[in-house]
């Protein structure tokens, strides 16, 4: 049997809920609002997230979470601070919270270190102190790399501001893996309705254009040992690489984008690595594996968004050499995220 390790998992701690409440209740106009109602402050859902009832699931490790991982032979979660993280709060409330959050998943992963790891947060608009923290995340509290939930403020990652963040991340070979979170205020129009806000629709987007403007914007240029990954299969990324590459290629030419150093697909190939999280399509993965290559493709379930027996069935039921289940359930993990 091969050795299951769950690459996307949600948690979070009672003081980050209690804050996303506070956000739930305040005027805010950002589309994770309607999320962020309905998961932490449910009496007053109106997206239908409150009946769905998965705060119970994040803020659980050894009640239903690792019996389930018992019954259905997951050996590992590698936990992850749930979106929108602490993006949604002030600078410093942010920068507090996410290393409350890092020390409680440090202890956590202590605790059972054959059945959690674990990736740190950090608060991207502070920049400098976000270093820092990726810097004790990999250092002091052995985490095994970081997670941030795209867009903070509207700001996205091809801006300068956060490369302080990368160069720390780039220093210490810690992968930072870029989550959804809704799409910005700036990019949010025709999405607020149909549900397509988030997991649907928005997500997707909202991360494919992060990715994009970092590799367009030639970020891996100036860090090129940078290591990204993201999740449900490559946010819709492998199945339109072609046509990106060509038509960032060809805008290079007549000057319409920025010259780099390498192609849009080699940015992609090289610099990310993408996980299946809440993409359960064995033909979607086949794709993935064909395309972009078995070395960039990592298992993972997504819970508590997503049922946990489902996505271990999908993948033990996945047509495979040997060769790509150890890669895809455990390999790939272990030489990514620096588990033992
Ligand atoms: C942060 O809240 C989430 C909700 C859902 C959902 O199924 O509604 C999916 C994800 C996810 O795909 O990570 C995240
Ligand atoms: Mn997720």
């Amino acid at each position: 049997k091969c050795r299951l390790i769950a690459c996307e998992e949600a948690w979070t701690i009672p003081e980050v809920a209690a804050e996303l409440q506070k956000v739930a209740r305040s005027p805010t106009q950002s589309l994770d609002k309607l999320l962020v109602k309905g998961i932490y402050d449910a009496d007053h859902d109106t997206s239908g997230y409150g009946k769905m009832n998965f705060l119970n699931g994040l803020l659980d490790v050894e009640e239903q979470r690792l019996p389930q991982m018992d019954e259905y032979g997951v050996d590992m979660h590698l936990l992850t601070l749930t979106a929108p993280g602490v993006q949604m709060f002030d600078a410093d409330t942010a920068t507090e919270l996410a290393a409350l959050a890092n020390d409680r998943l440090a202890e956590i992963c202590a605790k059972r270190p054959t059945r959690f790891a674990g990736l740190g947060s950090f608060a991207p608009h502070s920049p400098k102190r976000a270093a820092k923290e990726v810097e004790r995340v990999m250092g002091e509290l052995k985490l095994n790399g970081l997670i941030v939930n795209g867009h903070t403020n509207g700001d996205y990652f091809d801006d300068y501001r956060f490369w302080p963040i990368f160069e720390a991340a780039e220093a210490l070979d810690a992968t930072i893996y870029i989550h959804p979170r809704g799409p910005s205020d700036t990019l949010k129009g025709p999405l607020q309705d149909y549900a397509m806000d988030s997991a649907m629709w928005g997500y997707g987007v909202e991360v494919g254009t992060n990715m994009l403007r970092m590799m367009a914007s030639g970020l891996f240029d100036r860090f090129p040992k940078l290591r990204i990954c993201v999740g449900h299969m490559g946010e819709m990324v492998p199945y339109f690489i072609w046509r990106i590459n060509f038509m960032n290629s060809r805008a290079q030419k007549v000057g319409r984008a920025p010259k780099t150093e390498r192609s849009m697909e080699e940015y992609f190939r090289d610099n990310f690595v993408f996980t299946t999280s809440g993409v359960e399509d064995p033909l979607a993965l086949r794709y993935a594996i064909d395309r972009m290559g078995i070395d960039n493709v990592i298992w993972a379930i997504d819970y508590p968004y997503q049922p946990m027996k489902p996505a271990v069935d999908f993948i033990e039921n996945f047509a495979c050499t040997d060769a790509e289940r150890h890669a895809l359930c455990h390999g790939n993990a272990e030489r990514v995220f620096h588990i033992a």
